[in-house]
Order: C-alpha cells, then sequence, then structure tokens
C-alpha cells in the first residue's frame, strides 16, 4: 500500500503539491489526471524517494520513504516521462538487468528476470539492441521492463503512453492490464485517459498541487473537464 499524508513539496517559492493525501490499496489501478503544472509527477517522485517532502510524509507499505529510500526502489518500480533519463546502459540487456544487478541477485536469476521483463513487453530477442536505434514506442517499452525486472510490488508510470501510435499503445496497455490482474498496484500519470479508463479503479484529478476529485471509474468522468482531460467515452 502507498499512503499519501499531507504532502507539501516546494521548489524554491514554487509549492508543487499542497497538502495531499491520497492512498493507493494493494492491486488497485489508479489513474491520476491534471492540467500541466498541476504537480502529479512531482507527487509520484515522493513515492520513489526521488524527492523530500517538505511538509508531511509518503509510507510504502508502512515505512516511511524518507527514511527508508532504497526499500522503497525496490518495492516501488518508476517508468518516467521521458524513458532516455533512465537509461543506464547502451543496450537493452544491459539496461534491463541493471536493476537487478543491483539488487545482488546471482547471474540465472538476472537473467530470468531480464527474459521475462522483455517478453512481457514483446522485445523477447532484443537484448543486444542498441537504446538509441530504437523507436520511440520500443524506447518506452525498454523502460517499463527495465521497471518490471525489479518485480515491484507497485508501479508508477508517468505518461508512459505519450507519442505513442495505437499499436505501442495497445501493447503497453495490454502489459498493465497484466500486471492489474496479478494484483500489482499501478499509479499512471496521464493528459489522457483513452485506453486506460476501462482499466482504471480510481481517476484522482490534481489543480494547482491539490486533489480536486477523487472517484471511482467510470461514474466520475464528468468530472474530467474540470481538469482539462478529454472524456475518453466522446
Ligand atoms: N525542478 C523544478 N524546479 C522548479 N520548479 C519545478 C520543477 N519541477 C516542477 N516544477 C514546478 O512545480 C509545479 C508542478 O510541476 P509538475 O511537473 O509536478 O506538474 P505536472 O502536473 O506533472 O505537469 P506536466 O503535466 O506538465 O508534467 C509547476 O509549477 C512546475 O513549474
Amino acid at each position: 500500500m502507498i499512503e499519501i499524508r499531507g504532502l507539501v513539496s516546494r521548489y524554491g517559492g514554487v509549492v508543487a503539491v499542497d497538502g495531499v493525501s491520497l492512498t493507493v490499496g494493494d492491486g488497485e489501478f489508479l489513474v491520476l489526471v491534471g492540467p500541466n503544472g498541476s504537480g502529479k509527477t512531482t507527487l509520484v517522485r515522493h513515492c520513489n524517494a526521488l524527492l523530500e517532502p517538505d511538509e508531511g510524509s509518503v509510507l510504502v507499505d508502512g515505512r516511511n520513504v524518507a527514511e527508508n529510500p532504497v526499500a522503497a526502489r525496490t518495492s516501488v518500480g518508476m517508468v518516467f516521462q521521458h524513458p532516455r533519463d533512465q537509461f543506464v546502459a547502451a543496450t537493452v540487456g544491459a539496461d534491463v538487468a541493471f536493476g537487478p544487478e543491483n539488487l545482488g541477485l546471482d547471474r540465472g536469476e538476472i537473467d530470468r528476470r531480464v527474459d521475462s521483463a522483455l517478453d512481457a513487453v514483446n522485445l523477447d530477442g532484443r537484448e543486444d539492441a542498441t537504446i538509441s536505434s530504437l523507436s520511440g514506442g520500443e524506447q518506452a517499452r525498454v523502460a517499463i521492463a527495465g521497471a518490471l525486472a525489479m518485480e515491484p510490488d507497485h508501479l508508477v508510470l508517468d505518461e508512459p503512453l505519450a507519442g505513442l501510435d495505437q499499436a505501442a499503445r495497445e501493447s503497453i496497455v495490454d502489459r498493465l492490464a497484466a500486471l492489474h490482474a496479478d494484483r500489482t498496484s499501478v499509479v499512471v500519470v496521464t493528459h489522457d485517459l483513452r485506453d486506460l479508463h476501462r482499466l482504471a479503479d480510481r481517476v484522482v484529478g490534481m489543480v494547482d498541487g491539490s486533489v480536486a476529485f477523487d472517484v471511482d471509474s467510470p461514474d466520475g468522468l464528468d468530472a474530467l473537464d474540470d481538469v482539462g482531460v478529454r472524456d475518453p467515452r466522446c
């Protein structure tokens, strides 16, 4: 479970997150929407100890993230808004293996995880491909494979479908659906609910650093206009 309690996060004088409390239950699929600059990315970066709260706290499975950053990064997989920000190696296989190697796993287990993660995103057999030679959609899938190889209990993805063609979108949405079915909790930050609204257990809308609505999907879709998100039923 991820519990965000009274979180305030500032960049200098800018209050990016302004007292948010939000719980993501085990196995829940939560979609976080909101206009540009509403604080979505800042909020989710706290779940992975990438920022320290100015006020409040974030707990993952009962542990305070700020006090246990390594444990948080092991149990919360993070896929960044721009996949290029998270690549650490030149080739697909080396990049996906990086996380499991840092966990100190033996080579056989690392190879099993890399194979399984690449298979999950339909990139099996592409270990030796150079990441820079891949399309944007393939790079997005490598980034997701890197997170999956950690076998996290919770997965947070920031705009994972942005800029992808329909085939790449469907491939990633299918993978998210399978993770949801396996009871991994999933948080997706997006501007575009197409393809995702049918998976969501909840849709949370942020405006100006605060939660503007928190609804079960699809009953609350009428509220989407308030945060500038297109109704996916239209
Ligand atoms: N590194 C930073 N330094 C200073 N201000 C920042 C930084 N990152 C974000 N901000 C500011 O914090 C506020 C919230 O930004 P954030 O990126 O969290 O919003 P967002 O909802 O994810 O936006 P988007 O949908 O455009 O990604 C904005 O006012 C933004 O300009």
